[in-house]
């Protein structure tokens, strides 16, 4: 659920999860390197569940989010994961700066 609410998230800021590659240059992605999730109530098969998503940090390469899990306005959990940029080069992922204009993107959902 937390992957499925960060690619709405980045989708929502015009960013590709996996962009097409253009003019020969690698396509960048953003391979998740942590994951958590504290349960605070209990969720039930076939609940509606909303997802609010929160920038918590951008590093170099990596950028954290926060999910706040509620359902009728009531917390049921929260998670956190990393991501981290990287360029699809043929010899795999490859770490790579944030650019700046995805920096002020992110910048917006602090
Ligand atoms: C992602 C890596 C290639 C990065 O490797 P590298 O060694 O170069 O990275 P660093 O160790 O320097 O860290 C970079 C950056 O991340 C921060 N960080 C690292 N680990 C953690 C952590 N556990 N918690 C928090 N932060 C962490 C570190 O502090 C650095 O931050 P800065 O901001 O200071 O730069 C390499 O780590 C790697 O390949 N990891 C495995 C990734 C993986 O397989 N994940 C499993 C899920 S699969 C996935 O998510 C995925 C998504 C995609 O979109 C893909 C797209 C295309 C192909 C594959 C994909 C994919 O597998």
């Amino acid at each position: 659920m937390m992957e499925s609410a960060e690619h709405e998230m980045l989708r929502s800021l015009g960013i590709s999860v996996l962009p097409k590659s253009v003019d020969g240059e690698d396509p960048i992605s953003w391979p998740r390197v942590a994951a958590n999730c504290d349960y605070q109530a209990a969720a039930h098969f076939e609940d509606l569940l909303q997802i609010d998503v929160s920038v918590s940090k951008i590093g170099t390469s990596s950028v954290s989010y926060l999910f706040q899990f509620s359902r009728d306005g009531s917390h049921v959990a929260k998670g956190t994961l990393t991501a981290v940029c990287c360029r699809l080069a043929d010899s795999g992922l490859l770490k790579t700066a944030i650019p700046d204009d995805v920096r002020k993107l992110f910048e917006k959902h602090l």
